[in-house]
């Protein structure tokens, strides 16, 4: 089978959260079970694009509003990502640094997909699937199926995952010029609450629609920002396909980014090591256990708790505590501002770091996860297979993937996203750590849990044939 993902994000191409873990590795999957598959991402000025070979495979131009814009379909010849990527190149408009926080999000969104599928329909041969993610691909189900000059396309099924409903990506009716010719009989395809909105559409034009975890899929039917009356009217296309983890580029066994390569036979002083140079490096106790949080400083992620959640608990118990993330303006003054407070058991790092997150999960002993919402949740996975405890809220993936140890299972955790659950699973993770014998004997099961892509690259395979009888 021939598949073609759409995505904003790609790991190791640019990444801003786990939509580009999910794109640089379930592809990757695909192609070892024998599939043709690539990706369509656009083309980002940063260090990938610095080293990688890149060669021109197309030159086309797009009609954007007023004006004609060109673009370049770039291949990806080195490194090898294990598929194929196709970055699309838009002068000034894609080719910066960030991938998001610009002002012209809209139009850098909707030129990319207009390139895309304007590239696409230009193949000889068109893919048997395409797999577009979040909504910044969520018109292409649209356009494939009603703009006239890509008619060629509208017997290419289309499936459109959703890895936060949160985000929906509304766009104005004055930016509906952008879009190409389309019947106007399917203008209410693109419409919720007055706005274009491309998750919507997504949802409403795609064959199949997926999320990222059976439960975040039934709970979406509740609460979707919105969009739960229509999950509930398109529930019979709607598929819950919880994630896998990329077990080659997250092996503590050969992860370059390690301070030191280790295994379940050595996990004790491979860990150690990482905890002593994280304990040094941020000046917190190597003697007392690590809580650690990996993440978007945003409400979803129960961020906000976390002051409240640090001083609760440092007042009380003796533990540190470690933060690795950016976010809002308001959460990560107060995090700064809390270091002073606990000096010697608690620290933070505000910003992005993809290597102190591969040591911090190779080095601390419980990973925090307070999410209020959380459509999968891959720390947890990358937390289990480096041997860290994860403590989360049960919602969404962390449900589907954390079973608690009152339940002889492996985690801690706890229903409620407040300051109090939090903390009382903080303490129960503290009572366990004193139980060395059970908290290592923990760490070896959930070292040997199988969390790759390859179950989960087999159901999207399943779902794609049901697909391809269907045209
Ligand atoms: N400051 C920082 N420094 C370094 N690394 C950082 C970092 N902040 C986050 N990360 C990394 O970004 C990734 C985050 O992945 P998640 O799945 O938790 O989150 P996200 O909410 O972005 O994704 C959405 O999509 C994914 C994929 O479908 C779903 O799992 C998830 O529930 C949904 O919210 C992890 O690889 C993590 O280590």
């Amino acid at each position: 089978m021939h598949i073609t993902h759409i995505s904003f994000e790609c790991y190791p191409i640019a990444k801003a959260g786990g939509l580009a873990d999910v794109v640089g590795a379930l592809p990757k999957y695909q192609q070892n079970l024998d599939h043709t598959v690539e990706a369509i991402v656009p083309y980002y000025s940063n260090s990938f694009t610095d080293d990688a070979e890149l060669e021109i495979i197309h030159k086309g131009s797009i009609r954007f509003g007023n004006e004609d814009k060109e673009y370049e379909v770039r291949k990806v010849v080195t490194p090898d990502l294990g598929f194929t990527v196709f970055l699309i190149y838009i002068e000034h408009l894609l080719d910066r640094k960030e991938i998001y926080d610009h002002p012209d999000n809209e139009e850098r969104f909707l030129s990319f997909q207009l390139a895309a599928i304007h590239w696409m329909n230009t193949l000889e041969q068109l893919p048997d699937v395409v797999h577009c993610h979040d909504h910044h691909t969520g018109l292409i189900p649209f356009m494939m199926q009603y703009a006239f000059d890509y008619h060629r396309l509208n017997r290419v099924p289309s499936i459109f995952t959703i890895h936060n409903a949160q985000y929906q990506g509304q766009i104005p009716y004055d930016k509906l010029h952008y879009l190409p010719d389309f019947d106007k009989n399917h203008i209410g395809l693109l419409d919720w609450g007055n706005l274009i909105n491309p998750l919507a559409t997504g949802i409403k034009c795609a064959w199949r629609v997926t999320t990222v975890s059976p439960s975040y899929m039934e709970e979406l039917q509740e609460q979707a920002s919105g969009l739960e009356g229509l999950l509930r009217h398109e529930k019979a296309k709607c598929f819950g396909v919880l994630n896998g983890i990329d077990t080659e580029t997250w092996n503590p066994e050969t992860d370059p980014m390690l301070l030191k390569n280790f295994k379940v036979s050595n996990v004790v002083s491979g860990r150690k090591e990482h905890k002593n140079w994280l304990c040094t490096e941020f000046n917190l106790d190597k003697d007392l256990p690590l809580f650690s949080f990996i993440g978007r400083l945003v409400g979803e992620k129960g961020a906000d708790l976390l002051p409240s959640i640090i001083r609760d608990t440092l007042k009380h118990m003796d533990v540190n505590i470690l933060i690795l993330g950016s976010g809002h303006d308001e959460v990560e003054y107060q995090l700064n501002a809390l270091k002073e407070e606990f000096v010697g058991r608690y620290n933070a790092y505000i910003g992005y770091s993809e290597k102190l997150s591969h040591i911090i999960y190779a080095g601390t002993d419980f990973l925090l996860m307070p999410s209020r919402v959380e459509p999968c949740g891959l720390n947890q996975m990358y937390a289990l297979r480096y041997g860290a405890i994860p403590i989360v809220r049960r919602t969404g993936g962390l449900k589907d993937t954390v079973i608690d140890i009152g339940e002889d299972g492996f985690g801690i955790c706890h229903n409620q996203a407040i300051v109090w659950d939090v903390c009382y699973s903080i303490e129960r993770g503290a009572k366990l750590y004193k139980d060395q014998e059970r908290y290592r004997d923990i760490q070896k099961r959930i070292m040997k849990i199988d969390h790759s892509w390859t179950q989960s690259a087999t159901e999207y395979m399943t779902i794609y044939k049901t697909l391809i009888t269907q045209k």
